[in-house]
């Protein structure tokens, strides 16, 4: 029971004379948050694209749940239980939290031959998703134009953990967030992660990656820079190893 979730194994990528990723191994385990950290161009969302099938990798190999896994695309990973959560990208915002939680798996019920969508019973679904992840919204009939980036997010995370999602990634999810907004955010991400799910954030602000994360993975220029659990490490560690600058394996934490 204590394979990995998802392996990645001497992943590289190439855009045509640029090598984005020259051979990133780690894995990531059921109900673990990492914190991907880098410099700008370092390779993050080059990586989280491959997991995501957006992009396919040059070569290396991924397991996921034990099993060989290439997606090549964002629906074949999905079908997987491997999702990137933007903050509203896959919202349809001219229609309610409802109707966006179930698009494409709306519940129907027949009406003398004929098929209609059951209204209440989906709303019922996602008013109970929303309850058991602490989540409020005005109203669940509300367009979700109407809500902030925050409440959007949320809906996304909990679509998510209802459908079955088994990895999410996380790109930046908080850039455009406020003070209270991210702070809830963070906690959603411990309690999607609660409930087994693997987490990858890719952040550049370290004090969220050291409140959310059980492990922070530093890429640097197309390899893995530094793997440790954030309670063995400190802010001045990992921002030696994002530069560069640090003494190999910094030595254990005096704080973050
Ligand atoms: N589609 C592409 N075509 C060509 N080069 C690309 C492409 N996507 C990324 N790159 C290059 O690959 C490298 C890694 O980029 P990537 O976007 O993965 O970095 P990142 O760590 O996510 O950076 P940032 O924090 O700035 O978003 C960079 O040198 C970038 O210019």
């Amino acid at each position: 029971m204590n394979e990995p979730l998802l392996v990645l194994d001497t992943i590289t990528k190439n855009f045509g004379a640029v090598q984005a990723l020259k051979g990133v191994s780690f894995s990531i385990a059921r109900g673990e948050v990492i914190a991907l950290l880098g410099d700008n161009g370092a390779g993050k969302s080059t990586l989280v694209k491959i997991i995501s099938g957006e992009l396919e990798a040059t070569s290396g190999q991924m397991t996921f749940e034990g099993r060989d896994f290439g997606p090549r695309s964002p629906s074949e990973a999905k079908a997987a239980g491997i999702e990137t959560v933007y903050q509203d990208l896959s919202l349809c915002t001219n229609v309610d939290v409802v109707a966006n939680f179930f698009m494409g798996r709306e519940i129907t019920r027949s009406v003398m031959g004929l098929k209609i969508l059951d209204e209440a019973a989906m709303e019922e679904q996602v008013a109970k998703a929303m309850a058991n992840a602490g989540t409020r919204i005005p109203s669940l009939r509300t367009k979700v134009e109407h809500l902030s980036g925050g409440q959007r997010q949320a809906i996304e995370l909990n679509r998510f953990v209802h459908w079955g999602g088994k990895l999410v990634l996380l790109d930046e999810p908080f850039a455009a967030l406020g003070v209270e907004q991210t702070k809830r955010g963070l906690e959603m991400i411990r309690q999607v992660a609660a409930r087994g799910i693997g987490v990858v954030i890719i952040t550049h602000i370290m004090q969220q990656a050291f409140q959310v994360a059980d492990r922070m993975v530093v890429i640097r220029q197309g390899v893995v820079a530094g793997d440790m659990p954030t309670n063995q490490t400190n802010a001045d560690a990992v921002i030696g190893m994002i530069t560069g600058e640090a003494l190999a394996g910094a030595g254990p934490a005096t704080g973050a």
